[in-house]
């Protein structure tokens, strides 16, 4: 199963991620962008105000080319439950906000046109949902991505994303302590795990609400 973690800059996914290293020793955690070369072309790109859109986005795309044949697919293959800090979604996300302004008429369904040839969609996204003024507050607005008005625009497409599939995200309030989030977190994450292994009680209730949706 490929569980994928999602949300703005500062909305506490890595602290998130790192708590369930706790919760489930067994799985394969992972992120994007990676730590290969590939996730340092990323990062300088990141560095770079001037950088182009598109060539940003074919960047994040190798990396998340290469994450997928040499991480993903194998631990899926090995029957591994995998949890990625951000993923394809980050792509349709942010990308298509920077490419709002370029010549790609439809940058959202570009992007993802992009990745369906060859993708692995996840089975399941917990998104962290926390305002952009408090996302750009908590990252430090250090890099390109990290301004509010960009992060709005970042969040409406998520917005768009979560409406187009509603039944593989599960929203998560990111507003609040972190302690609050980490527990709903890894109540969310047993809840999906067990509805995807079949557990019909968890399947009926998975965002563990109570309401049975
Ligand atoms: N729920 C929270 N409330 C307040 N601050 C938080 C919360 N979660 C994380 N932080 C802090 O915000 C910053 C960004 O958190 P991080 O987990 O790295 O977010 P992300 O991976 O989504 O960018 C860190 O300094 C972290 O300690
Ligand atoms: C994976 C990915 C990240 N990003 C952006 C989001 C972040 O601004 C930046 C670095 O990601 P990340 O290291 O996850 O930062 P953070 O923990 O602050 O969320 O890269 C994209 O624009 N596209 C992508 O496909």
């Amino acid at each position: 199963m490929l569980l994928t973690l999602e949300g703005l800059d500062g909305s506490g996914k890595t602290t998130a991620w790192e708590a369930l290293h706790d919760a489930r020793p067994d799985a394969t955690f992972t992120h994007e962008p990676t730590d290969t070369w590939y996730g340092d072309a990323v990062r300088r790109s990141l560095g770079d105000d001037d950088a182009d859109p598109l060539a940003d986005l074919f960047l994040f795309t190798a990396d998340h080319a290469d994450h997928l044949s040499r991480v993903v697919r194998p631990a899926l293959a090995d029957g591994d439950v995998v949890i990625s800090d951000r993923y394809t979604d980050s792509r349709y996300a942010y990308q298509a906000a920077s490419l709002a302004d370029s010549e790609i008429r439809r940058p959202l369904e570009y992007v993802r046109g992009i990745h369906g040839a060859f993708t692995r969609e996840p089975d399941a996204t917990i998104y962290l949902g926390v305002d952009p003024e408090t996302a750009a507050a908590r990252a430090g607005a250090t890099d390109k991505f990290e301004r509010v008005s960009f992060l709005a625009e970042v969040q409406s497409n998520y917005d768009r994303l979560i409406d187009a599939e509603p039944e593989r995200f599960v929203r998560v309030d990111a507003s609040r302590s972190p302690e609050a989030v980490i527990d709903r977190v890894e109540d969310v994450a047993d809840r999906l795990i067990e509805a995807f292994h079949g557990d019909d009680a968890a399947v009926a209730d998975v965002d563990g609400d109570g309401d049975g949706a």
